[in-house]
C-alpha cells in the first residue's frame, strides 16, 4: 500500500466568527503524488493548508505528517516542508540569487543549495537580475526556489497559478511536474481550475463547502466522469424545456442551456425530436463544458 505522507482525521475548523469553515475533512496525500486539492473560491482550501502548516490552531480532529502528529511533532516535521501560501514575498529590488541568499540565512541551509535551487527552477541565467525585471513566470519560480532551499519532502502550494499569465501558467505547472519527477517531491497543491489539475495532478482531492466530496487517483475521477457523463442542450426556452422533459432528469437549467446525462446517442436523438415536437427550438447539443461546475453536478448526482 501507498505510504500516505498527509493526513487529515475527522479536520473541523470554526472561525471566530463560529461559522463552520471545514466539515470532518479526511485529507490522505500519497507519497510521490501530486496531489490537486480542488474547490471553488471559499470552499476551504487555504483554510486546510494554513491548518497543515501549523499557521492557524484550535481545529478539532487530527493532522499527521510523515506519520506523526503536528500537535506533538510539530517543528521536525515543518523542517521537511516547504510551501508557498498566499502571495510570495519576493524583494523586487534584489536580484534572484540575493533573495534567495538573504531566505537561505533563515532557513539554515547550506550555501551551495542556491546554485542548486536555482537550476532546478531553471534561474541561472537570471539570477544575477533584479527580480522586478523577471516575468510573472519567473517570480513565481524563485518564489518556489525559496520553498525548496531546505530540501523539502514536501511541498505545500496554494493556487500557484492564480494570477499569472498563460505563459507563467505554463512555466509553473511544468516545474510543478519537474519537481515531482525528477526531484521525487510529493506536492499539494491548491486550485480552483479542474483543467489545470487535469494537466499535473495524479490524486484528487475536492472540496466544496469544506467537505471532501470526492478523493482519489486521477484515473478514478476520469472514470466517474466518463460515466457520468453530461450533455448540455441550447434551446429558445430552457425552463419549459426542462419542465416537459420527464423521461429526461435534467441536472441543470443556465440561461438558454439545460443538461441532462449523456446515455446513448439514440437517446440523445429521442430528446431532441422530443424537444421539437413540444415545438422548442433546438439550436445546439453539445457534451458538456469540463469544468468543476459541471463535476460538482456529476458527483453529486452520483
Ligand atoms: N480569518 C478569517 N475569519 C473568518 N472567516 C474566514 C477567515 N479566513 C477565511 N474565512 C472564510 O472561510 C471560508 C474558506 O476560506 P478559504 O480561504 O479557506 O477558501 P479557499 O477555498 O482557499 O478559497 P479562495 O481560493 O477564495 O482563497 C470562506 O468563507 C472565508 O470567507
Amino acid at each position: 500500500m501507498q505510504n500516505i505522507l498527509v493526513e487529515t482525521q475527522r479536520l473541523d475548523y470554526t472561525f471566530r466568527s463560529g461559522q463552520p469553515i471545514l466539515r470532518q475533512l479526511n485529507l490522505q496525500v500519497p507519497e510521490g503524488s501530486i496531489y490537486g486539492f480542488l474547490g471553488p473560491n471559499g470552499a476551504g482550501k487555504t483554510t486546510s493548508l494554513r491548518l497543515i502548516l501549523g499557521l492557524l490552531k484550535n481545529q478539532k480532529g487530527n493532522i499527521k505528517i510523515f506519520g506523526e502528529s503536528i500537535a506533538t511533532h510539530r517543528i521536525p516535521v515543518m523542517k521537511r516542508i516547504g510551501a508557498l501560501i498566499e502571495s510570495p514575498s519576493i524583494y523586487l529590488h534584489l536580484t534572484g540569487k540575493e533573495n534567495l541568499e538573504l531566505f537561505r540565512l533563515s532557513s539554515g541551509s547550506p550555501r551551495n543549495r542556491i546554485g542548486e535551487v536555482l537550476r532546478i527552477v531553471g534561474l541561472t541565467d537570471a539570477a544575477g537580475k533584479k527580480a522586478g525585471a523577471y516575468s510573472l513566470g519567473m517570480k513565481q519560480r524563485l518564489a518556489i526556489a525559496v520553498a525548496l532551499l531546505n530540501d523539502p519532502e514536501l511541498l505545500v502550494l496554494d493556487e500557484p497559478t492564480n494570477g499569472l499569465d498563460p505563459s507563467g501558467i505554463i512555466e509553473t505547472r511544468e516545474l510543478i511536474k519537474s519537481l515531482n519527477k525528477e526531484q521525487g517531491k510529493t506536492i499539494l497543491v491548491s486550485s480552483h481550475l479542474l483543467t489545470e489539475m487535469e494537466k499535473m495532478a495524479t490524486h484528487i482531492g475536492i472540496i466544496h463547502k469544506g467537505a471532501l466530496l470526492f478523493q482519489g487517483s486521477m484515473q478514478e475521477l476520469q472514470r466517474l466522469q466518463a460515466n457520468k457523463a453530461l450533455i448540455t442542450v441550447e434551446v429558445s426556452d430552457a425552463k419549459k424545456a426542462a419542465a416537459l422533459l420527464s423521461e429526461f432528469p435534467v441536472q441543470q437549467v443556465n440561461g438558454t442551456q439545460f443538461s441532462v446525462s449523456f446515455e446513448s446517442r439514440e437517446r440523445t436523438a429521442q430528446l431532441n425530436k422530443a424537444l421539437v415536437q413540444q415545438g422548442i427550438d433546438v439550436y445546439q447539443v453539445s457534451v458538456a463544458q469540463h469544468d468543476l461546475e459541471n463535476l460538482f453536478v456529476q458527483i453529486t448526482n452520483q
